[in-house]
């Protein structure tokens, strides 16, 4: 099938790239030059494991091309996939304009039939708002094309993008003319040959399931947050919780882990705009989702509020920040609790050397210049001159470290861990403070 993807950033990158890899003929486009440009080189511009090898293969072949041209994005593909930001309003509504920006110029071009596919998180009622602005752009024309509209919201994670998709627990296609969910039907049968995992609902329903997923999952998060916070006032420990109720499989395993808050580009985002879309649209205080955004915020302080405890006055403290990124295997620091941190700890007169794996060309991006924040080129190199060590994301390589090491290195030598990594058992036996959450 000819595939047009608008937006080449984690969904419509990885989209285009695995629709390529079972045989579609993708053309992947961007208002972004410098993205195509990276992408024609043979690079990809995000950190995705397994993507660059995939996009590679797929360019080889001749199945995946990249373009800055609308003109021939919208005439390329039967399916425009739009995949491009949603990112919230200053009033945490998401904001349209890119969305909409890519219906009109498909209106404006389209001259045969067009399935518009929305692959972006939307609002409620965003596929009305697509159909009028295809339509508004045909009838300025006095042009009459044939064209569906779907939703078909993506449910990957960063870091494990490219298995999700070729994988996918379930594709939701929100769509309401049989021509259109044939030939998504047909499009998804490579990615579903096992058992069936396309539901199809009414557009909105498909709409509303996307925040649905995510407020859920946040709200996990938040749940375990505060308990672990009271587990730890209490003398109990939260790791023994998690494990005596994710046994039971109505709770489940999946999505308890305790931290230092959750971040990303989507579960902060997603939150805040259902609180909205609900509270303007149906007149709705969705008195949940609002507590799981307050204790989400609050738990982003919490490290820096151990930290506080523990050492009074931080100025002139100097400390070691492992992990840069929202979490392990990306590279992306949007929301990424390890911003509010580093900007608690300057603010507190202290200085931060921090190490990622991947992220800290996004680091230097985001924080530019800042007194007091270096960067160092390994776990170890964080240690140097360092009072106490904090971890913020979970990456395999902090799972075994050598205590010894951490304790000869360290002035206090204290570890505060904001994901649970270590038995305290272990920590505490080699003479380290060990400050998790909740235990
Ligand atoms: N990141 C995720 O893990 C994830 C997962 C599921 C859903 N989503 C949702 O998918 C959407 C995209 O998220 P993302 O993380 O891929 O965003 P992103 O910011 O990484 O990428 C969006 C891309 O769209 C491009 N763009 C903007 N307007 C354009 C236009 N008119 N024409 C062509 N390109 C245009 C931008 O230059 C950018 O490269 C959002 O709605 C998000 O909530 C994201
Ligand atoms: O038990 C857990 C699981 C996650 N997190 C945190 O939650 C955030 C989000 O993690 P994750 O969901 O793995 O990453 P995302 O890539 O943001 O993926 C979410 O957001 C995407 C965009 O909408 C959806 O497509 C995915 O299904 C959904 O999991 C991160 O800061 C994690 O550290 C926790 O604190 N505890």
């Amino acid at each position: 099938m000819k595939i047009t993807v608008v937006g080449t950033g984690y969904v419509g990158l990885v989209s285009g790239t695995c629709l390529a890899e079972v045989g579609n003929d993708v053309l992947c486009l961007d208002v972004d030059p410098e993205k195509i440009r990276i992408l024609e080189e043979g690079g990809i511009p995000i950190y995705e494991p397994g993507l660059q090898e995939m996009v590679r293969r797929n360019v080889a072949a001749g199945r995946l091309h990249f373009t800055t041209s609308i003109e021939k994005a919208v005439d390329h593909g039967t399916i425009q996939f739009i995949a491009v930001g949603t990112p919230p309003d200053e009033d945490g509504s998401a904001d349209m304009k890119y969305v909409l920006a890519a219906a009109r110029n498909i209106g404006r071009l389209m001259t045969d039939y067009k399935i518009v596919v929305d692959k972006s998180t939307v609002p409620v009622g965003t596929a009305d708002l697509v159909r009028a602005t295809v339509q508004e752009e045909l009838q300025k024309r006095g042009a009459q094309v044939p064209f569906s509209v779907v939703s078909n919201p993506e449910f990957l994670k960063e870091g494990a993008a490219v298995e999700d998709f070729m994988r996918p627990d379930r594709i939701v296609v929100g769509a309401e003319d049989e021509q259109a969910i044939l030939l998504m039907k047909a499009l998804y049968a490579p990615f579903q040959r096992n058992h069936e995992r396309l539901i199809v609902t009414d557009v909105k329903s498909a709409e509303l399931t996307k925040y649905a997923a995510n407020a859920m999952l946040a709200t996990r998060i938040s749940f375990m947050n505060e308990l672990a916070n009271l587990a730890e006032k209490l003398g109990a420990d939260i790791e023994m919780v998690r494990q005596g109720i994710g046994s039971d499989p109505r709770i489940g395993y999946h999505f308890l882990y305790p931290g230092c808050g959750y971040g990303g580009s989507c579960f902060p985002k997603d939150v805040k705009a259902l609180i909205k879309t609900a509270a303007d649209k149906a007149g709705i205080d969705l008195k949940v989702l609002s507590a799981v955004e307050e204790a989400n915020d609050l738990q982003k302080h919490v490290l820096t509020g151990k930290i506080k405890t523990y050492f009074g006055d931080l100025s002139g403290k100097h400390f070691g920040v492992w992990g840069l990124a929202f979490k392990p295997n990306t590279d992306d620091m949007r929301d990424a609790p390890s911003r509010t941190l580093i900007a608690d700890l300057l603010a507190a007169g202290a200085t931060v050397t921090a190490y990622d794996p991947v992220a800290i060309h996004e680091a230097k991006r985001i924080f530019g210049d800042k007194d007091g924040l270096r960067y160092g080129d390994s776990p170890a190199a964080c240690l140097e001159g360092a009072d106490a060590l904090v971890i913020v994301t979970e990456w395999k390589e902090f799972r075994s470290p050598d205590f010894d090491v951490i304790k000869a290195k360290l002035r206090a030598p204290v570890i505060f861990d904001g994901r649970n990594l270590y038995d305290p058992k272990f920590v505490r036996a080699a003479g380290l403070t060990y400050l998790p959450i909740g235990r």
